[in-house]
């Protein structure tokens, strides 16, 4: 048996107490990230996989795929658990065993310490399956983050995976007023040290190699429930363990203390269950190997832009470039990171056709509209010009290609074989205003003319670099932008800046607007290749006049078809006149509207985008009281988008200036 861990103590509220240093690790806040307040002793070795950024992670490994929270599942079962900051308290950690908390159901307390809000049910998604894992005895990836305390070593990276473990029990305690679980990983292999341990640390012994049969299960039976709960604490003592009982988590009738120490039964801690027969092997933690020895050319497949574990430094990379895995392309890169592993990779040309040919018709209800356009076929013949105008939110015109538009010289089937075979440098950004730091667009983005700051900040090549092509689809966009905001009334400004994107199998563009402060009204995009659904929809805070927390939106205009638009104006009004204090006016305005900020607003629009189509978004109130999507369904797409941008800055107009060729204006069919 593994001595070490004989009297391992877990903390109280207070923190927790080890052995090894007798100090009283205080919960991990970000400012003290990477930092411990005593030395840190040093490790056997490297992890086997590691990175900056949790999307890397979740690109990179099949096991897990979680973008926030600890626990990763898939099919109900946990797949990986990711141990960072939060892991509550009496967490401990040895080189073989963890043991914290499930998570979930929890909010942070002013000390950033998280704390149970309600009983964690056995029925939530979150224990159902750690249970259910534990049940089949489905090994788990572990990885641990730089924020965790309960290891007192340098961990070298943000995110750096352990080893494959087990989860050996799940059970519920208290934590201050309510009921929650906790469970307890196992490692798999014993035969080797974890890297995380000390150099020095014993070798397990052949008896704990092998499993303890001397140990006998540290099991008793609750005189009040008789249900069997396992002795988990040597002190304060065994406790019943079931939530519905009254002696639940009580020692003689009472329950421990605040300030109570909680030391881990020997038997439970050090129980070995791994070496069970059974077990399915998980084979490893990633397939790593060189792409470079593997063929150049890619697919537009969904394989194709996932992450790799590099090679060289086992950071998990993220597919940013279009053409290349590339170590050192990493916005999160640190000082200290020197690889530069590079795999170039071409993505294989696909005809037209593949990506055109044999989608399946999308059923009525998909496209269902709640507005009804006004259909042209005269003034853009061949095209087919349909007018949507947006209530409060100005107009969209899609002009619908066909195929003798798109056969046309320059025209839309040229211009998507060409953008296959033109540098066009496209790449991933990360998101401006994500939850989560680092990640990435879904989709691989370039600008041209004038910078683009909104979504995503792209940098900009000016027009005398551009390939032809985007002129080319310039000339078109700004053919389309003319005659929409002709019919509509609006002033016509030439656009000065193109985004080009490019959609592999499964991207898309998440909800968002294109209402940059400097952005004018109009927005034209061309879309080539893969047939894609576009959605618009009012923004959650106009349609329900009140935030995601509940507070009324600052400057509603109640919408047009907003949520109970007729009653929110009446409440209006009775707070205008003074009828209604500010405080009355936001408690009825919330139950008028059930605070359901939350849910998603309907879909106003949902339209079908295809090869050669063009659209055009026209009106600031569209981009400031609504947002859009586009979400391809049947392989590689290209969206080039022109917007025009007001700016006085030299450079930047220099870029967005241009000169089209004779064949690259357009003047319709
Ligand atoms: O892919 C598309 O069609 C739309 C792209 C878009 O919304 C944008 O570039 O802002
Ligand atoms: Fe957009």
């Amino acid at each position: 048996m593994d001595c070490e861990h004989d009297s391992l103590k877990a903390g109280s509220k207070t923190g927790l107490k080890r052995r090894r240093s007798e100090s009283v690790l205080q919960p991990a806040s970000s400012s003290d990230l990477n930092r411990c307040d005593r030395p840190a002793k040093s490790r056997r070795g490297e992890p086997p996989i590691w990175a900056n950024t949790r999307q890397q992670l979740v690109d990179a490994l099949d096991w897990y795929h979680s973008m926030q929270g600890g626990a990763a599942l898939s099919d109900k079962r946990c797949t990986g658990f990711l141990l960072d900051g939060d892991n509550g308290s009496r967490s401990v950690m040895t080189d073989e065993v963890i043991i914290t908390r499930v998570g979930g159901g929890s909010t942070k307390d002013s000390q950033g310490n998280l704390t149970l809000q309600r009983d964690q049910s056995p029925d939530g998604n979150l224990v159902a399956a750690m249970m259910t894992t534990m049940r089949e005895r489905r090994p788990v990836g572990v990885i641990i983050g730089s924020r965790n305390k309960l290891l007192d070593i340098d961990i070298p990276h943000r995110y750096c995976v352990l080893d494959w473990f087990l989860i050996t029990n799940v059970w519920s305690e208290k934590f201050g007023s309510y009921a929650g679980y906790r469970f307890r990983l196992e490692k798999l292999d014993w035969s080797k040290k974890g890297w995380w341990t000390a150099p020095d640390a014993e070798q397990v012994s052949q008896a704990s190699m092998h499993g303890d049969s001397n140990l006998g299960p540290a099991e008793r039976m609750c005189a009040e429930c008789g249900k069997f709960s396992q002795q988990i604490y040597a002190k304060p003592g065994w406790m019943c363990l079931q939530p519905s009982c009254s002696q639940f988590w009580k020692v003689g009738g009472s329950e421990p203390a605040e300030d109570a120490l909680f030391e881990y039964h020997p038997t439970f801690l050090n129980q070995r269950l791994s070496t069970q027969p059974g077990i399915p092997d998980p084979g490893p933690l990633a397939q790593i190997f060189d792409k470079n020895l593997s063929s150049s050319q890619g697919t537009t497949s969904r394989e194709e832009w996932k992450g790799i574990v590099c090679p060289q430094c086992h950071k998990c990379i993220q597919r940013i470039t279009w053409d290349a895995w590339d170590c050192s392309n990493d916005p999160a890169r640190a000082p200290s990171e020197t690889c530069r592993y590079r795999a170039e990779r071409r993505i294989r040309a696909v005809p037209l056709l593949s990506v055109t040919e044999g989608a399946k018709a999308f059923r009525s209800n998909q496209l269902a509209c709640a507005i009804k356009p006004a259909v042209d076929n005269l003034t853009c013949a061949p095209y087919e010009m349909r007018v949507y105008e947006v209530p409060g939110g100005g107009w969209v015109t899609h002009f619908a290609a066909n195929p003798q538009i798109n056969e046309s010289s320059n025209g839309p089937n040229f211009l998507f074989d060409r953008l296959q075979v033109i540098n066009l440098g496209l790449r991933r950004y990360p998101l401006t205003n994500s939850q989560v730091p680092g990640t990435l667009t879904c989709h691989f983005a370039v600008n041209y003319g004038v910078p683009y700051k909104y979504v995503v900040s792209v940098d900009s090549r000016g027009f005398s670099e551009a390939p032809a092509e985007i002129l080319t689809a310039l000339g078109r966009l700004s053919w389309a932008t003319k005659i929409a905001v002709g019919r509509s009334g609006g002033e016509y400004q030439p656009p000065n800046e193109l985004l080009a994107l490019g959609y592999l199998e499964q991207m898309k563009i998440g909800f968002h607007d294109d209402g940059e402060k400097d952005l004018g009204p109009t927005i034209a995009t061309l879309s080539l290749g893969s047939r894609s659904r576009m959605f618009v929809r009012m923004k959650a805070k106009y349609h329900y006049g009140v935030g995601d927390k509940g507070v009324p939106t600052r400057d509603d205009p109640i919408l047009p078809g907003s949520l109970k638009e007729q009653e929110r104006r009446a409440l209006r009004q009775e707070f205008e006149a003074g009828k209604l204090t500010l405080p009355q006016y936001r408690q009825q305005l919330t139950s008028l509207v059930g605070r359901s900020g939350k849910k998603e607003p309907p879909k106003l629009l949902q339209m079908e985008l295809k090869h050669g189509d063009l659209l055009v978004m026209h009106g600031a109130e569209l981009q400031k009281y609504f947002e859009h999507s586009v979400q391809p369904d049947h392989g590689l797409r290209f969206a080039l988008t022109a917007r025009y941008i007001e700016t006085t800055d030299k450079t930047d107009l220099e870029k967005g200036s241009f000169r089209l060729q004779e064949d690259q204006v357009y003047g319709g069919l």
